[in-house]
């Protein structure tokens, strides 16, 4: 199914991201994971390609293959750009297609200095444009409700992105946020620039401080002061701050169904009891039909 087609039938859409295993770790604990997430009938699952620059792969289009085929759910791969060359990207993009995975994330990449760069592909716009000219797959896109950080300013980050829509981008799935004013301030400003793709709020979870800081490190979200306050009361009780980080998730995602989103993006950490508690607690409000 296109992804545009399934924001035209539902309103919120709910998702889920995961990412492969590293390579020390079988393949089957991924699938643990899937079975549990599978239950919550989520609306498309994500499958992360060389998260944060890790080079890691090499399953992502066998793990989009088994949650089409295996678990009936719509995938998404990722795929980066920051280290392929046209060859490479030709020869991912046919190795989706046999496997029946239609939808793409086209995204650069996080740069990783350990990783050779290549230059066939200088921004996610351009994978978007090689993609679409190829033909045979939706593409979404990455986008920054506090401006990427590599950009100049907000509004260069907006012509930027709207550039990545006019490429062919036709759905948008945000950064990681703590602060919804910043991601309502971010829609008004896209949707000014003339972007009128469905846009979903990227919502992490926090379940310990250690990857808080990584996130943080890695994505650039800012920390309001409340978040804060409550990361440093329960950093040394992990079960308290696991409940907190999924009632302050909980309380985002309510505050953003009631201001109309498209959809939500569970960045689930490959953790299945949080995007179980998560559902649970948001059950009734993703009845609404378009
Ligand atoms: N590996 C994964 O699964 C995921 C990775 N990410 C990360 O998000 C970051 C950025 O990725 P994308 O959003 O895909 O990159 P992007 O190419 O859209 O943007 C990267 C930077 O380049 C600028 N830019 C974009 N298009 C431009 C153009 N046409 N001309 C001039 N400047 C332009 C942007 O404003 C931004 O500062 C990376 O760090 C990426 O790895 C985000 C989500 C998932
Ligand atoms: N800049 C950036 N790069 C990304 O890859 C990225 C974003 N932002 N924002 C949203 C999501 C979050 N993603 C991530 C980020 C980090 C890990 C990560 O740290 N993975 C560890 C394992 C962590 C664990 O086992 O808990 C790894 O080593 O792969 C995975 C997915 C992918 N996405």
């Amino acid at each position: 199914m296109q992804i545009s087609k399934l924001f035209e039938q539902k309103s919120p859409v709910l998702s889920f991201e995961v990412f492969p295993p590293k390579k020390e770790s079988p393949i089957e604990t991924i699938y643990q994971t899937l079975d549990e997430l599978h239950d919550l009938s989520p609306d498309f699952i994500s499958v992360t390609y060389s998260a944060g620059g890790s080079g890691g792969n090499h399953l992502t289009c066998d793990i989009a293959s088994a949650i089409k085929n295996k678990y009936g759910i719509l995938p998404i791969a990722h795929l980066t750009c920051v280290s392929a060359d046209k060859e490479q990207i030709s020869a991912e993009l046919d190795r989706l297609k046999e496997n029946g995975v239609e939808n793409i994330l086209a995204l650069r990449g996080d740069i990783n200095p350990n990783v050779p760069r290549k230059y066939d592909f200088a921004h996610a716009s351009d994978l978007t444009a090689f993609i679409k000219e190829r033909g045979g797959f939706s593409v979404s896109g990455a986008c920054y409700p506090e401006g990427h950080y590599e950009s100049e300013n907000l509004i260069e980050d907006i012509l930027h992105l709207k550039k990545k829509v006019d490429a062919g981008a036709e759905h948008l799935i945000s950064q990681l946020f703590f602060d919804n004013d910043l991601f309502y301030s971010f829609l008004e400003r896209a949707r000014i620039a003339g972007i009128s793709v469905p846009i979903e709020a990227g919502i992490m979870p926090v379940v310990n401080k250690k990857q808080i800081e990584r996130m943080v490190s890695l994505c650039g979200a800012s920390l309001p002061q409340k978040f804060v306050k409550m990361i440093n009361r329960y950093e040394h009780n992990p079960e308290a701050l696991r409940d907190a980080g999924i009632a302050y998730a909980v309380d985002q995602i309510v505050d953003l169904i009631a201001n109309g989103v498209d959809g939500i993006h569970l960045y689930t950490m490959n953790n299945p009891y949080i995007a179980r508690k998560i559902c649970e607690s948001i059950g009734a409000l993703r009845q609404t039909n378009v």
